[in-house]
């Protein structure tokens, strides 16, 4: 497995730029997610680190070693990159029995038979497919073909294993299974995994690390953590987590990285971003439900237009003024028009502008 990094990586089609100046470092053993909404690029950065595509400009490099630099003149084919690629649809090959699919590539490199199956049983294993090694892949689930898939990705020891949106055809059951199985392949094959999704609750259960891309740039690139509770801009704030995004009409700091927020009635102690502006017109409001409660005691009132009941506890949304919407989990159900207080314990505050946060 290796490091993979991309330098002010550019790709355009036509006069439309799909990449724009990406630059990515990927750790070894690493596993990030793409995410970014419909035709931001991401499967268009997959494709040029796979190969398949090559960039305007820019260097990507793997294990320190450039496979893609138009400037030097230095384009690597795909296969000689070395590395697995995992796709919606599993490709896998009828005909063959689940054993021989995975095994295929190691037939077409020449291996010796026994080598081979030693392989293909370390591979079944780590997907937790012996069971099944002869059968077809016609008798299997979409998820376990999807395992299959991922089985024959491996035995080719790849450097790094590129996935583009694999569980996008399977039903949302299976889905989280499938996120379980892919966080245990990781942990047991230590590959460098690098996941395409728009599905942001994937990408938040199962990368180190997310980079969030919009219109071909990315945004941010941070821990899961890290992206819901500090968003670095507006576009992350309202695309990663459920939440509301305000702009604010006053804050006054209170020491290192917090601040107090007006908001109608109430003063919110937040966070506050390093680098916020210091023209409040620039600056947003992040608040996340878990950090509003429906409590009489509060100062800020609001009016419900909206209770849904999600197992175990109610999601609600809630007008504290004209265009500010907040949604709230709370214990109770509440009545569509009900008046209600709220506390709020904690809120972060950013630059709102599109800056390019790479
Ligand atoms: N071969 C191509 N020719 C022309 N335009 C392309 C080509 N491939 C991608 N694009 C355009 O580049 C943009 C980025 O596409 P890309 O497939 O990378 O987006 P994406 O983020 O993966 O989207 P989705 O989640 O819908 O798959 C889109 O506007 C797309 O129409």
């Amino acid at each position: 497995m290796a490091d993979i990094n991309l330098s002010r990586i550019t790709k355009s089609f036509g006069d439309y730029r799909a990449v724009n100046q990406v630059s990515l470092d990927i750790h070894d053993g690493e596993f990030v997610a793409l995410l970014g909404p419909s035709g931001c690029g991401k499967t268009t950065l997959l494709r040029l680190l796979a190969g398949f595509e090559e960039p305007d400009q820019g260097v990507i490099a793997l294990g320190g070693q450039a496979v893609a630099d138009p400037v030097n003149g230095v384009m690597i084919n795909p296969e000689a990159r070395n590395l697995g690629i995992v796709f919606q649809s599993y490709a896998l090959w009828p005909h063959m029995s689940v054993a021989r699919n995975v095994g295929y590539p190691l037939e077409v490199r020449g291996l010796g038979r026994a080598e081979r199956e030693a392989k293909i049983a370390e591979a079944l294993s780590i997907v937790a497919l012996e069971p099944y090694a002869d059968r077809s892949p016609t008798e299997l689930s979409g998820g376990q073909r999807q395992r299959v898939a991922l089985a024959r990705c491996l035995v080719m020891e790849p450097r790094a294993v590129l996935l583009d949106e694999p569980l996008a055809n399977l039903d949302v059951h299976l889905r989280e299974t499938m996120q379980q199985a892919f966080l245990d392949f990781h942990r047991r094959a230590g590959a460098t995994m690098i996941y395409v999704t728009h599905d942001q609750a994937e990408a938040m259960a199962m990368a180190d690390r997310i980079a969030v891309m919009d219109k071909g740039c990315i945004r941010q690139m941070a821990a899961p953590e890290t992206l819901y509770r500090e968003p670095a801009d507006h576009m992350v704030a309202g695309f990663v987590g459920a939440g509301a995004v305000l702009p604010i009409g006053d804050v006054s700091m209170r020491g290192a990285g917090r601040c107090s927020v007006r908001l109608g009635d109430a003063a919110i102690h937040a966070r506050i971003c390093q680098k916020a502006a210091s023209n409040m017109n620039e600056l947003g409001l992040c608040l996340r439900p878990e950090d509003v409660w429906v409590d009489e005691a509060g100062t800020l009132r609001g009016s419900v237009e909206d209770c849904v009941y999600l197992g175990g506890r109610f999601r609600l949304q809630v007008r504290v003024g004209a265009d500010q919407v907040l949604p709230v989990y709370a214990t109770k159900r509440a009545r569509i028009g009900e008046t209600v207080g709220l506390v709020i314990s904690d809120g972060w505050v950013f630059n709102r502008s599109e800056v390019e946060a790479a």
